[in-house]
């Protein structure tokens, strides 16, 4: 049996259509699918297949052209845009394929900045983008600027930036494309750990089908439609066996305070009681 897990993204028949001159390109052609709580979603498809056009509508960076796309239960295409960019700070991380980092910003400071915009007082901002970036191992480079790491420990930084709010939802497009084969499954391991650590949900754009591996959820993308929706790890067996086992350390718990009371009884039967 499994259990009710929150929807956390439902994208129904969404379309997106640009159009150059008289030319229709229908990047996202009527596509539906949904992503619970806790998922960690891959979008594979080649170059071209529409799967950053659908990560970018899915986040509120461009508009749909019809469908819906609801997060947390809210449609993001009716709220305006100053609505949004709080949605958006609210509940939204995002990783970029080219890190995103303020060059003139140390490692810290950039970290530092969606803390910002939560009004999260310099103290515990300093505190909390420290302790995250020594979680992705760069203790070592908190006041390093971007130009002076590599590429790995740059992303290491995208990171830390994108989980430090720890935001339910993490957009990732294609984060390891600059990396090298050893970087990238680091920096993939260190998004799955700290992303199942709080229950926070993923959605990675990629075209390399070995980093769909890491994926509980994979949506196949062909010519801006879908071709399949692979269940890779169904998060709600995972979250069933997790209460059963909960549900059996509680029976245990209960079973060992009944014996207790009933060696008191037999130990007041004994003293005469
Ligand atoms: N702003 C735009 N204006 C016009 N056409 C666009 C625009 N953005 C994307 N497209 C077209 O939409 C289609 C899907 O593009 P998209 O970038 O989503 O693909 P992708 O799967 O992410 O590709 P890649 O892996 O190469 O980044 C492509 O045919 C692309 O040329």
């Amino acid at each position: 049996m499994a259990t009710e897990i929150e929807k956390v993204i439902e994208v129904k028949n969404v379309k997106k259509i640009y159009r150059m001159g008289h030319e229709k390109i229908c990047a996202v052609d009527g596509v539906d699918f949904e992503i619970l709580k806790g998922e960690f979603c891959c979008l594979l498809g080649t170059s071209g297949s529409g799967k950053s056009t659908l990560l970018n509508l899915m986040a509120g960076i461009e508009r749909i052209t019809s469908g819906q796309i609801i997060i947390k239960g809210k449609n993001i295409h009716k709220m305006n845009e100053k609505s949004l960019a709080k949605f958006r700070q609210r509940y939204l991380g995002f990783v970029f394929q080219s890190y995103n980092l303020m060059n003139s910003m140390t490692a810290l400071e950039n970290v530092e900045f969606p803390l910002v915009f939560k009004r999260v007082n310099t103290k515990k901002r300093k505190k909390l983008a420290r302790e995250m970036l020594i979680k992705v191992g760069l203790e070592k480079r908190l006041n390093h600027k971007p130009k002076e790491m590599s590429g790995g420990q740059q992303q290491r930084v995208g990171i830390a930036r994108a989980f430090v709010a720890k935001p339910e939802i993490v957009f990732a497009d294609e984060p390891t494309g600059n990396l090298d084969t050893k970087t990238t499954m680091e920096v993939m391991d260190l998004i799955k750990s700290i992303a199942k650590t709080n229950n926070q949900t993923i959605v990675m754009v990629t075209h390399d089908k070995r980093l769909a591996d890491y994926a509980d959820k994979i949506i196949h993308i062909l010519d801006g439609k879908i071709q399949e929706v692979e269940i890779v790890h169904d998060v709600r067996e995972k979250r069933e066996s997790k209460t059963q086992e909960n549900s059996s350390e509680e029976e245990i718990e209960a079973k060992e305070q009944i014996q207790e009371k009933e060696l008191i009884q037999e130990q007041e039967e004994l003293n005469g009681k």
